[in-house]
């Protein structure tokens, strides 16, 4: 249904996409996931045709987005991050006024409109003025517009910002009740949001993407999948933890905090579908290593997410189980927490809305 091809954009001498693939399939909901500023509203903005690109090719339903971006916009309904709304309007006013100017036939709008205003659950709320509504109703406008003329696709753009945790669940729900006659595209730069409404993520990063899977495939291919984290007596020679490595399945270790004055704390990372607790307790029990404590740990994909988008987790920084031996007193490295990373759901000034834009208006 959507076919993106090395998409590249620059916005004056700022590359803002290099050579972006993805695709999805009809009745889908592909995540589109990102830090700020990955492009990932420069994406949309092109396979929406409201910006073109530099060089690629985006096809919407089979219809290249910049060669023929009339039937593009009549096939996809595009929620912008901050869609355009009639404060004095009524939702139903304003849902006639956008299936007026998306050219939904006359004899069809009232029955367009009323579609729309059930499934985004504004029924009940069609006379109230667009200015009274709550952020949370009225986001559900903005993707009643979206839908107002029954495209086969649907772009949303940080659909759940702003939102109370009640409208957020809602907002989802919503979403996800739209998949299957619809196929959807959902940028947002939170994680949870991903694993819960999507079937298949994008992740980009700096303009190109990184991944590309379900959010289970993500997380078993490029994590280790789960593991254990170890607590153990500081007695414990290095060199002898590399029995560890020894054992199949296990992939490789590393401190989690520096050794202290009485403890040890160890991450053991598997691969995937691997269970080797049992053989970690017996090499635990015939090194007479004193184990205070071990639990699994599993992969999240907010693992994936800041592995492949933070420069601090790199291969290098795992402490592979020779690297204990061979250096007693070397500092260990800590894995990355989210919380050294910046938080997920805040958003830094990155956009200068001075900057050149070339986009044509998105007005509905
Ligand atoms: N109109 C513009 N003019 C110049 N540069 C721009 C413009 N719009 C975006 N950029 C730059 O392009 C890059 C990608 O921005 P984009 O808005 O697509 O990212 P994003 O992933 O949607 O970020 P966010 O989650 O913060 O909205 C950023 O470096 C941004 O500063």
């Amino acid at each position: 249904m959507i076919e993106v091809e090395n998409l590249c954009k620059i916005y004056g001498s700022t590359p803002a996409l290099q050579d972006v693939s993805f695709s999805v399939e009809p009745g889908e909901i592909l995540g589109f996931l990102g830090p700020n500023g990955a492009g990932k509203t420069t994406t949309l903005r092109i396979l929406s045709g409201y910006l073109p690109a530099t060089s690629g090719t985006a096809k919407v339903a089979g219809y290249d987005v910049h060669e023929q971006s009339i039937a593009v916009r009549q096939r996809i309904g595009y929620l912008p991050e901050n869609p355009p709304l009639y404060p004095e309007m009524t939702v139903e006013s304003f849902l006639y006024f956008v299936a007026r100017i998306k050219r939904v036939a006359a004899g069809d709008r009232k029955a367009n409109v009323e579609t729309a205003l059930k499934k985004c659950g504004l029924w009940e709320r069609r006379k109230s003025l667009i200015r009274k509504l709550s952020k949370g109703y009225r986001q559900r406008v903005g993707i009643a517009q979206a839908l107002v003329h029954d495209p086969p696709v649907i772009v949303l753009d940080e659909p759940t910002v702003g939102l109370d945790p009640r409208q957020i669940i809602e907002v989802r729900n919503l979403i996800k009740s739209l998949a299957g006659d619809h196929t959807i595209v959902l940028s947002t730069h939170i994680l949870p949001e991903v694993s819960m409404t999507c079937n298949r993520v994008t992740i980009i990063n700096r303009g190109q993407v990184v991944a590309t899977g379900s959010p289970e495939t993500l997380m078993e291919e490029l994590t280790a999948g789960s593991g254990y984290q170890l607590e153990l007596d500081s007695a414990v020679d290095p060199e002898k933890l590399t029995v560890f490595e020894q054992i199949p399945g296990v992939r490789s270790l590393q401190y989690l905090l520096e050794p202290q004055e009485n403890r040890t704390q160890l991450q053991i990372f598997c691969e995937p579908n691997t269970e080797p607790g049992p053989e970690i307790v017996a090499a635990c029990v015939s090194c007479g290593f004193n184990l205070y404590e071990m639990r699994r740990t599993r992969a999240s994909l907010e693992d994936v997410f800041l592995q492949l988008t933070t420069q601090q987790t790199t291969p290098e920084e795992t402490v592979e189980p020779e690297n204990i031996g061979e250096n007693d007193s070397a500092t260990p490295e800590v894995q990355p927490s989210p919380e050294d990373s910046q938080p997920l759901d805040e958003k830094p000034d990155t956009i200068d809305n001075n900057q050149q834009d070339d986009e044509p208006d998105s007005t509905p």
